[in-house]
């Protein structure tokens, strides 16, 4: 079974799905498949040179995803060219990930994908779990991890569909509004659910 964890920008995935880790599940994640996708030498990488201009690298020729991240979450067209160039590629190594962990003889796989409901991929998953923070907790705790100010991280929250929203399509949610065992707990009760069916 391949579990589709997804959520809003900082309400919990990777923490949710470090608990995965530790339970030893794997979990196969969007946003580091992403940054491989766009490392030099990649399809992806010369793409966004073609598009974005060598303004966007830091000295190493690396691309410094702060600019890209002003731009693109700053001008909804531009981030949509940025997702075509970058989603087939992420795409593309999640699927092979998962085939890995399926011959390694895995029957549950976790994929984080932040995006999973805004860019339709239902059908890599066979259940959706939201992990769910409301929306204020949300706002300070991206401002506070990510030093934004509140003007930064409401258009990162903006760039997707609400929480609330998303929580409306889930098979299970998990609430990421309390403590970190809270948190803990209910994965594992998840994960006891799973092991009984
Ligand atoms: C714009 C970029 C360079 C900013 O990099 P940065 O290191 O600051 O952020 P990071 O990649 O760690 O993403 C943090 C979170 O931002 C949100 N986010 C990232 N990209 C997007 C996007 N295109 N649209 C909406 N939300 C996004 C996600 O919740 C993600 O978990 C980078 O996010 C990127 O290349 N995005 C396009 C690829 C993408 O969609 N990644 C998300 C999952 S596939
Ligand atoms: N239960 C909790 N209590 C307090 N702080 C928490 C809790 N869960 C997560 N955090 C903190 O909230 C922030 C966001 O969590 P996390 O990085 O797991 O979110 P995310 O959904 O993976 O973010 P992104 O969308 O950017 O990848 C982090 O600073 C994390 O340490």
């Amino acid at each position: 079974m391949i579990l589709g964890l997804t959520g809003g920008i900082a309400t919990g995935k990777s923490t949710v799905s470090d608990i995965f880790r530790n339970e030893g599940i794997p979990v196969i994640d969007a946003d580091i498949a992403a940054r491989e996708a766009v490392e030099p030498g990649e399809k992806a990488y010369q793409d966004i040179i073609n598009h974005f201009g060598l303004s966007i690298l830091n000295e190493d020729g690396t691309i410094n995803r702060e600019k890209l991240g002003e731009i693109v979450f700053n001008n909804e067209k531009e981030r949509k060219v940025l997702n075509g160039i970058v989603h087939p590629a992420v795409r593309q190594k999640m699927k092979k990930e998962a085939e890995c962990c399926k011959k390694d003889g895995h029957s549950l796989v976790v994929m984080d994908i932040p995006l999973l409901i805004e860019s339709d991929l239902f059908h890599m998953v066979d259940d959706v779990l939201v992990v769910y923070v409301n929306e204020t907790i949300q706002l300070e705790r991206l401002m506070e991890r990510n030093s934004y100010s509140e003007e930064e991280a409401l258009k990162r929250i903006n760039a997707q569909l609400s929480i609330e929203k998303k929580r409306s399509y889930a098979s299970y949610v998990i609430d990421n509004s309390g403590s970190r065992e809270e948190t803990q707990q209910q994965v594992k009760r998840l994960l006891k659910k799973f092991e009984n069916n």
